[in-house]
């Protein structure tokens, strides 16, 4: 199987590493030479990374797979399946989905990383639209294995089912969208908890480092294993049903006040962005990615052994 990641940029990179790691032959392209150097570096050493986590034992022969092309034409040639990764804009899909539908051989699936835009915003007008859609993964796809894939209304089911089955032959976990909605489902439930989360910072109800701490050290290390449905299936003696018996008259008063479509303010966003920064200065960002980047390894390699 051979892989064309189109965009090396951070989900391009970390595409690169999962359909490496799969088994694919994998070809990298960006607009910018630049940008595909910088990816091309910064995925190798992502491989090493892993393996010195203990997740990856043959970095060589990951890294082997790997090969940059110098043209959108190259990247296409001879590939079996696109992985897009450019900028969340409508226009730059519609232009590279136009390009790649020109390009790719028939019968190539098209796959767009976006995190929200429904593949009929920018494959309406093509000829091979029946192979295109959206592979939706979570930052980084290498250590986070969900996969939103949202078909257009024109997508080919044939195209749905061989985007699945890749998904899963790699090591990733696919969920079928069944609708066209804006930022799919991962994305929906994200932005639910950060719309509260806003609200009620801005109420002063709670520190931002506080409401972190209700995630991280709360429902997130329930999450971690189970969803918010198994979750709550297990909080009630007689399970789900008895759960929504007893709470859901809480949760329906508390969604009376959950209204406000307000945009995030200006104000709001420099509040949060200032508690954020006393909490982590601006230049100990990165290091706290590849901090994030070393717990999420920790947690695989928990997950694994728990599978086991
Ligand atoms: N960053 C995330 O957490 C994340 C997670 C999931 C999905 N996504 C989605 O993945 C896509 C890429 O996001 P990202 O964070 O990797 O962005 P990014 O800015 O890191 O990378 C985008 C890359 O596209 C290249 N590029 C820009 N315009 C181009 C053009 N016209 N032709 C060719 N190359 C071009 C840039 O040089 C850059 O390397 C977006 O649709 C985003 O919504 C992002
Ligand atoms: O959090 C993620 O990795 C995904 O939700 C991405 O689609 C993306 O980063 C969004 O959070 C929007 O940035």
């Amino acid at each position: 199987m051979k892989v064309a990641i189109v965009g090396s940029g951070l989900v391009g990179q970390a595409w690169a590493i999962v359909y490496a790691r799969g088994g694919c032959q994998v070809q990298m392209w960006d607009g910018s030479e630049q940008a595909l150097q910088t990816g091309y570096e910064i995925v190798k050493r992502q491989i090493r990374e892993l393996q010195a986590c203990g997740l990856l034992d043959n970095p060589e022969d990951v890294t082997g797979r790997l090969q940059i092309c110098s043209s959108l034409e190259d990247v296409l040639d001879g590939v079996d399946y696109v992985q897009e990764s450019l900028p969340e804009k409508v226009e730059i899909k519609r232009q590279i989905f136009e390009q790649m539908d020109t390009l790719a051989p028939s019968g190539v699936i098209l796959a767009s990383s976006t995190s929200s835009i429904p593949a009929s915003a920018f494959t309406d007008a093509l000829a091979g639209q029946n192979r295109c859609l959206v592979a939706h993964p979570v930052n980084p796809p290498y250590l986070i294995p969900v996969v939103e894939i949202c078909p257009a209304p024109w997508t080919d089911p044939d195209v749905v089912l061989r985007t699945r089955q890749l998904m899963d032959q790699i090591g990733q976990k696919p969920v079928t969208v069944n609708e066209e909605v804006e930022g799919f489902v991962l994305n929906r439930l994200q932005g639910a908890l950060l719309r509260e989360a806003f609200r009620l910072v801005e109420r002063g109800v709670v520190s931002v480092e506080d409401l972190d701490a209700t995630v991280k050290d709360g429902l997130g290390l329930r999450w971690a294993f189970m969803g918010p449905l198994e979750t709550i299936d297990l909080n009630a003696p007689g399970g789900l049903k008895e759960y929504c018996n007893r709470y859901g008259g809480m949760f329906q008063r508390m969604s009376l006040e959950q209204t406000s479509t307000e945009p995030w303010s200006d104000s709001l966003v420099e509040r949060l962005d200032q508690e954020r920064r006393e909490l982590l200065s601006a230049d100990e960002l990165e290091k706290r990615r590849i901090w994030r980047d070393q717990r999420l390894m920790a947690l695989m390699r928990h997950k694994r052994s728990e599978a086991q």
